[in-house]
């Protein structure tokens, strides 16, 4: 694994996630559910800074058929970025830190009556390896984990107009097995992923609060559910990729 010069910093944002955002959401009062379908579980909780709408985010979600790695695989890999993505206009990949860590400059397709906003993150993608096991006691066959967090950086000539919104954001994945018994092949309908995704976005700057929520509240869900689609389209056919 490539050292780079962000790497003590990664390192913490990592060690935050895994204490935190591993929490299910279903044990304490302080989230409230505002989205369910299936299996999809979305919280939130209301939090104003500095006047602006920073509500935290996180959201379960248990997907049959794909492993940890192929869904933080297509979650980091920009080369299928705009093929899930719906709300960003462009993007660049500025720097390259090691074979699983990059810096990203994007914009968000502007939302009336608000700013159109940009966002500036480096993103790693890492295998846990002695996984957290999650409440149940369940033992998971592996843990991945894509971390996204903001940045500065000297060549993001940003576009004229954008307020540059900052992010916090983790992607935690975890692959269970249910052998198929009398030593057949594992294949795709004894694999699911129980994921993690944890959002905090700070909008940067001013946007009415009735729009910000509204957003938030359609394009997560939106976010999860084409993703995760995406995520079983695509490997359908292919070998697991454990
Ligand atoms: O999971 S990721 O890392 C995937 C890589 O793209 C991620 C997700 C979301 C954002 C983000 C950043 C800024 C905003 C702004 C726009 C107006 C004020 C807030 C929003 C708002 C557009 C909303 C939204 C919500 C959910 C999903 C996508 N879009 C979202 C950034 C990165």
């Amino acid at each position: 694994k490539g050292e780079h010069r962000l790497s003590a910093v990664l390192e913490k944002h990592i060690q935050n996630h895994l204490s935190d955002s591993l929490q299910l959401p279903g044990n304490d009062n302080t989230w409230e559910l505002f989205a369910e379908e299936g299996e999809m579980k979305v919280y939130r909780k209301e939090l104003v800074e500095d006047g602006l709408i920073c509500d935290p985010l996180k959201a379960i979600h248990s997907i049959k058929r794909v492993t940890a790695r192929e869904m933080c695989h297509y979650f980091w890999d920009t080369d299928v970025r705009l093929e899930w993505e719906g709300t960003i206009e462009s993007f660049r990949v500025l720097e390259v830190l090691d074979e699983r860590t990059i810096i990203i400059y994007q914009t968000h397709k502007r939302v009336w009556p608000s700013a159109q906003r940009d966002c500036l993150y480096l993103s790693s993608m890492l295998k846990i390896d002695n996984p957290p096991v999650t409440d149940g006691g369940r033992i998971p066959h592996d843990t991945w984990m894509v971390c996204n967090f903001s940045v500065d950086h000297n060549d993001a000539n940003s576009v004229s107009g954008c307020v540059r919104a900052t992010v916090e954001i983790c992607l935690i994945c975890q692959t269970f097995v249910t052998p198929p018994g009398d030593n057949r092949p594992i294949d795709r309908d004894c694999l699911h992923c129980e994921i993690v995704y944890v959002a905090n976005v700070n909008p940067g700057g001013w946007a009415p609060a009735s729009v910000l929520r509204a957003i938030y509240k359609r394009e997560y869900p939106k976010f999860l559910r084409r993703f995760t689609a995406y995520v079983q389209t695509k490997t359908n056919a292919k070998e697991i990729w454990f």
